[in-house]
């Protein structure tokens, strides 16, 4: 099996083209090629699929070989997968996912795709969407997971996603509340996690705790989801630089309630996978 190795942000990919088999087994398949020793190694794998609607339509499985319904980092590697390699040379282009078609647009560099901005479409705040056992939209709200209180501000964008605020993002167990926060029961289809720190009105610091992968170096959909928590709780604007421990996204979220996410993907290697 051929395969493309990406990132986007530290946040790594393995592209495959579809071959035909059933979601049960690019999960499986998911979690070997993932795997840091055994397999490739990245945080998930990306299906090249046809699309009846779209230029195309992206398949994610996490390492942990859990499907996703939508990835930020991964949408970008995707598309500059298909443009580099004249699968879609179209700009903007559509791509269809488990979260919806969205829109792409390319910057190129010689030739290439350089940064890609998607539009991530509508944050969705409504409890039972994302979904969160809660009856009211949970903003700046305060939960209890394994004894600890925590304030939380949870949406659905693209996938789940809850943001809490830290003062001390050095010194912050990112892995240890990521875990109990995600496997809480609040959350009955779990949830990512993102520590944000704000610098300024303009500025954040962010870390994921990702469902089905873990701590990851950037995530797309965190990133977006961490903005609109940001301005929602007055402490941004609605267009803010996010700095992921793998390098800087640009996002904003328009007057029409759209997310944009503008960021680089990077091309690794490309092999053959004997397993
Ligand atoms: N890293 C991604 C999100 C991938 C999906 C996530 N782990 C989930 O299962 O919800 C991104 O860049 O958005």
């Amino acid at each position: 099996m051929l395969f493309t190795k990406m990132h986007g942000l530290g946040n790594d990919f393995i592209v495959i083209e579809d071959n035909g088999m059933d979601d049960n087994d690019y999960s499986t398949l998911a979690s070997k090629l993932c795997h840091r020793h055994f397999g490739i190694g990245a945080d998930g794998i990306l299906v090249v699929k046809k699309s009846e609607i779209a230029d195309s339509k992206m398949l994610i499985f996490n390492s942990d070989g859990s499907q996703a319904e939508m990835c930020g980092n991964g949408l970008r590697c995707y598309a500059k997968y298909l443009y580099d390699n004249n699968v879609v040379r179209k700009n903007p282009m559509t791509i269809d996912t488990l979260d919806g078609v969205k829109k792409v647009l390319i910057e190129e560099k010689n030739n290439e795709a350089n940064k890609v901005q998607i539009n991530m479409g509508k944050p969705i705040l409504e409890p039972s969407v994302i979904p969160a056992n809660f009856t009211e939209n949970i903003i700046n709200t305060k939960i209890t997971a394994d004894g600890e209180e925590f304030q939380i501000t949870s949406m659905l964008m693209g996938v789940p996603h809850t943001i809490v605020f830290v003062e001390d993002f050095d010194n912050t167990d990112f892995e240890g509340i990521g875990k109990r926060i995600e496997n809480s029961s609040y959350f009955p289809k779990k949830t990512n996690v993102n520590f944000v720190k704000v610098m300024n009105g303009k500025e954040f610091k962010i870390r994921t705790w990702e469902r089905g992968a873990g701590l990851t170096l950037a995530c797309g959909t965190g990133a977006c989801a961490a903005l609109v928590a940001c301005a929602l709780n007055n402490k941004t604007g609605k267009e803010a630089l996010a700095h992921l421990a793998g390098g800087d996204l640009h996002i904003i979220w328009d007057d029409s309630n759209d997310v944009y996410m503008t960021g680089p993907a990077i091309t690794v290697f490309k092999g053959e996978s004997f397993i």
